[in-house]
C-alpha cells in the first residue's frame, strides 16, 4: 500500500478501495498483482517491473501534488458521512454490490433497534398502549425473534433478510399504536445513556417506508441509503473528480472517542488541507444527553461548538492561513420544522438568544442568532478564510449548490495560490 500511494503511509486511515484499484495503473489491476504479469499475462522482467513501479510512483505524486483534500470534522450525527454519501451520488460515484448490501443489513438494524428503543422510551415515559393486547403480543414476537439472533445493533449487522421479514408485522403493529408514536414524538425528554434513548433521526421515515423495506429482495435506494445510521469509527478517505481536478474527501468519526483522531489527522495532513468543514446539526438545540462518565447534562448544540471552540483555540498551529474553514448548519430541515412548525421556542434552550430583541420562534431570527454565536467562536480565533452555509445533507439539490460553492471557494484559492506573484 505504501508502494503504491505514499500520501496514505504511516495513516491508520482506509482509502477508499476503488479508488486503490482505480490508482494502480491503466491496467487496474494492483502493482504487485501486475508486477509479475504484463498485458495480456506475458511475464515482465525485473527491469519492467521496476520501471512498472516509478511509472506509478510518478503517477501517485502527479495527483498528489493536485489533490484538493478536504477534512469533515464535527460532533457525532452532525451528518458528515450523509453529506459524503451524497457527494457521491451528486459525481456519480456508484456504490457498489458490497457496499449497497451493507446500507441494506445497516437499515435493518436502524429499524429494529430503533422500534425496541421506542419501547424502552414508552415505558420510561409511562405512556399508555393504545391497543395493548396486539402491543404486548407483538413485543413478545420481538423478544423471541431477538432471542434467536442474539443482540441486534449497526456493528454487528446480524439480521437476516429472512429474520427482517418474519419481524416486519410485528414493527408494523407497533409503529400502528399510538402510544408508540407518541414515543418517538417525546424522545428527546427523556434522559440518560445514549445508547438506549438514540433511536436515530430518521426513524419515522424507515418505519413510514416499512412496506417497501419489508419486500422479499429489497435494495435501498439512495434515499434510503441517505436516511441510514452507522457511525464511523475510522478515517475515511474518499476521492472524486471535479471538473478533472481530483478531491479527496476525509471524513472521520465524531463521537467522543472518536474525537481525538481530529488533531492527529489534523496534523498528519498540516499543509495539505484545502479546507476544513465543521459540521454543526443546529436541530439539536433541544436535545441534550448524560455523559457516562460524570452524569452530567450536555447539551448537543452547546457541544458541537465548543467542540470547534476547542479545536480553534488548542490546536491552533494545526490550521494554516492558506486554509478555508468552512461551516455547516446541517440538519436545516429538521431545524426549521423545529421552529416553524412545532414551534418550538428557542430562547428556552440558549440563555445567550437575546429574546428582547428577536423572536425565538421566528427562524430568520434563529438562524442569525446562530451565525451570531458562531461568529464569536470565530472570531476570536485564527485568520482563516472562513464561511457558512444552512445544508441539509439528505437534500442532493441542496448539497449539489453548496458544494458548488465550497468548489468554488477551493478552486478559487487553488488557482490564485497557483498564479505567479
Ligand atoms: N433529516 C436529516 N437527517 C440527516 C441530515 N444529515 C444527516 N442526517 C441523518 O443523521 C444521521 C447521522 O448522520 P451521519 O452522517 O451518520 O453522521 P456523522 O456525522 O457521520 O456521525 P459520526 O460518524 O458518528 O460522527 C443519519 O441517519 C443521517 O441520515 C439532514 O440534513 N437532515
Ligand atoms: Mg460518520
Amino acid at each position: 500500500m505504501s508502494l503504491l500511494c505514499p500520501c496514505t503511509s504511516g495513516r491508520s486511515s482506509q482509502r477508499d478501495a476503488k479508488y486503490s484499484l482505480n490508482s494502480a495503473g491503466p491496467s487496474g489491476s494492483g502493482a504487485t498483482g501486475g508486477a509479475n504479469a504484463g498485458r495480456g499475462g506475458r511475464k515482465l522482467t525485473p527491469k519492467q517491473i521496476s520501471d512498472q513501479i516509478d511509472e506509478q510512483i510518478k503517477q501517485d505524486k502527479r495527483r498528489r501534488r493536485q489533490e484538493r483534500r478536504i477534512l469533515l470534522l464535527g460532533t457525532a450525527a452532525s451528518g458528515k458521512s450523509t453529506f459524503l454519501r451524497s457527494l457521491r451520488i451528486i459525481h456519480k460515484d456508484q456504490f457498489d454490490e458490497r457496499e449497497v448490501r451493507s446500507f441494506q443489513a445497516v437499515i435493518y438494524a436502524n429499524v429494529w433497534r430503533g422500534i425496541m428503543k421506542l419501547l424502552f422510551i414508552k415505558k420510561q415515559l409511562g405512556i399508555k398502549w393504545e391497543s395493548s393486547k396486539p402491543g404486548i403480543a407483538a413485543v413478545k414476537s420481538m423478544l423471541a425473534l431477538e432471542s434467536e439472533i442474539g443482540q441486534v445493533n449497526v456493528v454487528s449487522c446480524n439480521i437476516t433478510e429472512d429474520q427482517f421479514l418474519r419481524a416486519a408485522p410485528h414493527i408494523r403493529t407497533l409503529w400502528c399504536d399510538s402510544g408508540v408514536r407518541e414515543s418517538f414524538e417525546r424522545r428527546h425528554s427523556v434522559q440518560g445513556d445514549e445508547e438506549f434513548r438514540d433511536v436515530g433521526e430518521n426513524l419515522d421515515y424507515y418505519l413510514n417506508q416499512l412496506d417497501s423495506i419489508a419486500m422479499p429482495g429489497y435494495r435501498p435506494t439512495e434515499a434510503h441509503i441517505l436516511h441510514s445510521r452507522r457511525f464511523t469509527d475510522s478515517v475515511f478517505e474518499k476521492p472524486l473528480m471535479y471538473n478533472g481536478i481530483p478531491l479527496l474527501i476525509i471524513d472521520i468519526g465524531g463521537h467522543t472517542n472518536e474525537r481525538r483522531k481530529w488533531a492527529k489527522t489534523l496534523r498528519v495532513f498540516r499543509g495539505e488541507l484545502q479546507s476544513v468543514i465543521y459540521i454543526i446539526a443546529c436541530s439539536t438545540f433541544n436535545e441534550f444527553y448524560t455523559k457516562p462518565a460524570t452524569g452530567e447534562l450536555i447539551n448537543k448544540l452547546d457541544e458541537s461548538f465548543d467542540c470547534l471552540r476547542h479545536l480553534l483555540e488548542i490546536k491552533t498551529e494545526l490550521f494554516t492561513p492558506d486554509m478555508s474553514l468552512i461551516v455547516f448548519f446541517n440538519k436545516d430541515d429538521l431545524f426549521s420544522y423545529k421552529i416553524e412548525t412545532l414551534r418550538v421556542n428557542y430562547a428556552q434552550y440558549d440563555t445567550s438568544f437575546d429574546s428582547q430583541r428577536y423572536d425565538p420562534t421566528n427562524l430568520g431570527h434563529v438562524r442569525e442568532h446562530l451565525l451570531r454565536r458562531l461568529n464569536v467562536v470565530l472570531n476570536a480565533s485564527l485568520q482563516l478564510k472562513k464561511y457558512t452555509h444552512f445544508t441539509t445533507s439528505i437534500d442532493l439539490s441542496n448539497v449539489r449548490r453548496v458544494f458548488k460553492d465550497v468548489q468554488d471557494t477551493v478552486m478559487h484559492n487553488f488557482i490564485r495560490e497557483a498564479l505567479p506573484t
